[in-house]
């Protein structure tokens, strides 16, 4: 199986802090996998992810993505990369609340021209009410503004949108924080389903430790973190 992710001997401390906040010898996901990285607030959950993203860089080799150096790319280079291959659910989901869900959808693949290429359909409102579809979105749910969604409605379309376009990698940031028990579960069932569909890499990070039953693989960032253990 190939690699999605590979970060080696990496080192990273925010500028002006005394110390690193992560020292990481060595990590890899594959493709296809589903991962479950679990920390306590402020163990740098979300600055490891921004390292991932390419939004915040480490030193040379410390981070490869689908074989991308990305301490190597320009920054453009990693804007492409990321609105390429990477969807991103957020915990606030970052919807537009007066464009309809479909249109939430069909804008991650504005600036990604490998993603629309991808498409199984040329039409990517086609694609993006089939994906909404699976995520059990009716028809008229579809074409309702965000704002007037449920929140696991909303967060669904947060999905969609991350999912369209086949990216190789899903992040999922704290997705279902604002979510009952019941529909937590079956939004991790329905997501798991949909990375399967395409061979997408979901990376989910929460500091729920519950949830880690439910992953075929758990990752405990102060674990593979020595810089936590040393301070
Ligand atoms: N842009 C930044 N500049 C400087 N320091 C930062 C920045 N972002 C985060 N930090 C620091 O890095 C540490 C880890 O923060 P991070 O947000 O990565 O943790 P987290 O595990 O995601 O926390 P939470 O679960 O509360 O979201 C914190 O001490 C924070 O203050």
């Amino acid at each position: 199986m190939s690699t999605c992710v590979e970060l080696k001997q990496l080192e990273f401390r925010w500028p002006g802090a005394q110390s690193a906040l992560l020292s990481i010898p060595e990590l890899t996901l594959a493709r296809g996998e589903r991962v479950i990285l679990r920390g306590a607030s402020g163990s740098g959950k979300s600055t490891l992810l921004s390292l991932i993203a390419g939004i915040h860089t480490a030193g040379p080799r410390q981070v490869q993505v689908l074989g991308h150096d990305l301490a190597q790319l320009s920054q453009h280079q990693r804007d492409r990369l990321r609105a390429n291959e990477i969807g991103y659910i957020f915990q606030q989901f970052n919807l537009l609340p007066y464009l309809s869900a479909v249109a939430n959808v069909t804008m991650a693949c504005q600036f990604a021209p490998a993603r629309r290429a991808r498409l199984a359909d040329a039409d990517r409102e086609a694609s993006a009410r089939q994906l909404l579809t699976r995520l059990g979105l009716t028809y008229a749910q579809q074409q309702q503004p965000a704002q007037q969604l449920s929140v696991g409605q909303q967060q669904r379309v947060a999905a969609a949108r991350a999912l369209l376009g086949s990216p190789a990698l899903i992040i999922a940031d704290e997705p279902t924080s604002a979510l009952d028990q019941g529909h937590r579960d079956e939004f991790i069932k329905l997501l798991f389903e949909a990375c399967d569909a395409q061979q997408t890499t979901l990376l989910f990070v929460t500091h729920d430790a519950t949830l880690v039953p439910l992953f075929p693989r758990a990752i405990e960032l102060d674990e593979i973190n020595q810089a936590v253990t040393n301070v």
